[in-house]
């Protein structure tokens, strides 16, 4: 691709995941992390996982980053099996992950290192690109822990976009942060999604968040972790995370999801 692919075109694939079941087995017990999962998502589809702790929500997202292998069952994206970490699939961590050794470009720059056919001039255009993109291009020689907590999860956005991933894998990208730096990050992610739009899977313990930000929201349930229901998300965006409609939907899947948890 050239850089000129690159900055008009974001790509983006199909996720299909086929009777996955993920065992860890361990010393003295072996626990079923994941029991006959079954998932179609759409091209550019954005997907929360939600459920209480331990329902294997990180472990589905661990194997579609192909960090784990399934015991059971298959995952492509667009017919291509999944069998290992790729650039095609970026993961971003709640920690921010970043390298306090380089600065704001340097770590951009760092998940273009293994793109073919750019020259050091084009990557750097297309980090800047991602820079401006997160809202950061004034602080590209910035070092990394002179950053507040939400410029942190910037970089690391912009680091997971640059390489042009199919899927963008989002394990709690926001945990750790105040309420007011997350509504921002919330409107960003859902301009910039709307410019670079990316298959998403987001995960999360935060109902609102997931309402807020899903085009579908998935509910897990633990021992063996599965997905037992969804709700599609209609409402119209941008979204805010204080809207009546928001809360009222967050209200009902909670409901659900209480009813679902004290049943499994
Ligand atoms: N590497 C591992 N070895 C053994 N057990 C594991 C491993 N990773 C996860 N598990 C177990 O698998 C189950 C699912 O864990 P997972 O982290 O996927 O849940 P989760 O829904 O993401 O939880 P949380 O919301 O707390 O992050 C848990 O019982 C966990 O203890």
């Amino acid at each position: 691709m050239t850089i000129a692919d690159e900055l008009n075109h974001s790509s983006t694939a199909k996720l299909s995941i086929q009777s996955v079941s993920k065992l860890f087995r361990g010393a003295r017990q072996t626990v079923s992390a994941l029991e006959d999962i079954n998932l179609q998502v759409e091209d550019g589809e954005f997907v929360c996982f939600l459920g209480a702790s331990g329902c294997g929500k990180s472990t589905l997202l661990n194997l579609i980053a192909g960090l784990e292998k399934p015991t059971e069952g298959t995952l492509q994206t667009d017919g291509h099996s999944i069998d290992g970490p790729g650039r095609q699939r970026m993961v971003m961590f709640q920690e921010h992950a970043l390298f306090p050794w380089l600065d704001v470009m340097g770590n951009v720059l760092f998940g273009l290192k293994l793109k073919p056919g750019l020259t050091n001039d084009d990557r750097r255009e297309l980090a800047m690109f991602y820079l401006k993109l997160v809202g950061l291009e004034n602080f590209a020689q910035a070092n990394i822990h002179e950053l507040s907590g939400g410029m942190k999860q910037r970089v690391a956005l912009a680091r997971a976009l640059a390489p042009n991933p199919q899927v963008l894998l989002m394990d709690e990208p926001f945990a750790a942060l105040d309420a007011m730096t997350r509504e921002q990050l919330y409107a960003d992610l859902q301009g910039i999604q709307q410019k670079r739009r990316k298959t998403v899977i987001f995960v999360t313990h935060n109902v609102r968040e997931a309402v807020c930000l899903g085009d579908r929201v998935l509910l897990f349930t633990p021992r063996p972790g599965r997905i037992r229901t969804e709700f599609k998300v209609d409402l119209p965006r941008p979204r805010d995370i204080n809207d009546v409609a928001v809360a009222q939907l967050a209200r009902t899947i909670t409901d659900e999801l209480k009813k679902l948890t004290a049943s499994a």
